[in-house]
C-alpha cells in the first residue's frame, strides 16, 4: 500500500492539513501516529482507511480494510451481536462464522453477556468494546485503530494489544494513533509523527528511547523527487532477528552487527522498500527498530 503526494484540506481553499505525503506500508507492518491535538492524525488514518479521499496525491494498493474510528456510532437501531454478526459479513465471513466470531470478540472482552443488548443500552465502555470487536471480525489487509484504547478497562486493553500482534504476525497492516507512548512498544516498526501538514520518522519507540527520540528525519522533505516519489541517497534500518534467525538471503546493501543479534543495514535509497520487505515477509519475520533516511551528503 503507498501514499504518494497525498495532502488533505478542508474546503475549498482552506488550509492543507496534509501536504504531500509519500508513504510506503509494507504487509505485516505495525506503525503507530503520534502528534499535538489537532495537527492531522485522524485525517490521515481516515485517508488510510479509505473513508476519506485525498484532496492531491494518490494512496493505492489499498487492501480491504477496517476501521476503528475516534468515535463510535452507537445510536444504530440493533443489538450488539447483531451489529457484529453484520460487520463479520461485510468483513467477508459465512454467516455461520460471523455469528460464532461475533461472540468470540464479545467473549474476549467480558461483555458475552451483552451480545442481545441494543447499542443505545450499551454503558460508554461495553459500547467501545463493541467499536473494537468490530474492527476485529475477519482478517483485513489493514486494521486502522483511532485512539481504539481510550476508554477500555485494563483487561480490554491487553486484549486488544495481543490482537494486534496476532495480526500483524498474520501479514495485516495495523496503523495506531494512541495516548499511551508505551503502547505496543516492543512492537512498533514504524513511528510517524504528524506536524506542519508533513509526517517525520522517529526512533522506534521502546519505552526508555521515547523520552529522547532525537531530531526526526523529515520523510519527504530532504529527499530529492523523482518520478516515483522522493528519493534518499541512503536509507539506514536497524533490525532485530526473530530467535535464531539468520539474515534472509538476497538482502541488498551492506550489514553490520550491532550486538544481540541486531543489524544495521545501509541500503541506496531505492532499494530500501525492497529490503524492508525482505526483512518484514521473512517467517518469522524482523522486527524493524528504526528506518532513517539519510539524504545525499
Ligand atoms: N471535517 C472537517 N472539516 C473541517 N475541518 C476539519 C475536519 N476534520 C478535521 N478538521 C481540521 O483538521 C485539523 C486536523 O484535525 P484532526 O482531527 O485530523 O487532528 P488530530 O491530530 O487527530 O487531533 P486530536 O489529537 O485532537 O484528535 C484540525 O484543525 C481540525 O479542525
Amino acid at each position: 500500500m503507498r501514499l504518494t503526494g497525498v495532502g488533505r484540506r478542508y474546503g475549498l481553499g482552506g488550509p492543507w492539513i496534509l501536504r504531500d505525503l509519500d508513504l510506503e506500508i509494507p504487509a505485516g507492518s505495525l506503525l503507530r501516529v503520534e502528534g499535538a491535538n489537532g495537527s492531522g492524525k485522524s485525517t490521515l488514518l481516515r485517508l488510510l482507511a479509505g473513508i476519506d479521499a485525498p484532496s492531491a496525491g494518490r494512496i493505492t494498493g489499498r487492501p480491504r480494510t477496517a476501521y476503528v474510528p475516534e468515535r463510535f456510532p452507537a445510536a444504530l437501531p440493533m443489538t450488539a451481536g447483531a451489529y457484529l454478526t453484520r460487520l463479520g459479513r461485510i468483513h467477508g465471513l459465512g454467516r455461520a462464522a460471523a455469528v460464532r466470531g461475533a461472540q468470540e470478540w464479545l467473549e474476549r472482552f467480558g461483555a458475552g453477556a451483552y451480545a442481545g443488548t441494543p447499542l443505545s443500552e450499551l454503558s460508554k465502555g461495553t459500547s467501545q468494546k463493541v467499536a473494537v470487536a468490530q474492527g476485529l471480525m475477519g482478517t483485513p489487509g489493514l486494521l486502522v485503530l483511532d485512539e481504539a484504547w481510550t476508554g477500555l478497562d485494563r483487561t480490554s486493553r491487553g486484549v486488544l494489544d495481543e490482537a494486534v500482534r496476532e495480526r500483524v504476525t498474520g501479514g495485516t497492516r495495523v496503523v495506531f494513533v494512541d495516548h499511551d507512548p508505551g503502547r505496543l512498544a516492543g512492537a512498533v516498526d514504524v513511528a510517524l509523527r504528524v506536524e506542519g501538514g508533513g509526517i517525520f520518522t522517529l526512533p522506534a519507540p521502546s519505552r526508555d528511547r521515547w523520552q529522547a527520540p532525537g531530531p526526526p528525519s523529515a520523510l519527504n522533505a530532504r529527499c530529492p523527487r523523482t518520478p516515483d516519489g522522493p528519493r534518499c541517497a541512503r536509507t539506514v534500518i536497524v533490525a532485530e532477528p526473530p530467535p535464531g534467525a539468520v539474515l534472509p538471503p538476497h538482502l541488498p546493501g551492506t550489514a553490520e552487527l550491532l550486538g544481540e543479534g541486531a543489524v544495521e543495514l545501509t541500503v541506496a535509497g531505492p532499494q530500501a522498500d525492497d529490503a524492508l520487505r525482505t526483512l518484514l515477509n521473512a517467517r518469522p519475520p524482523w522486527h524493524i527498530r528504526s528506518v532513517t533516511e539519510a539524504p545525499h551528503p
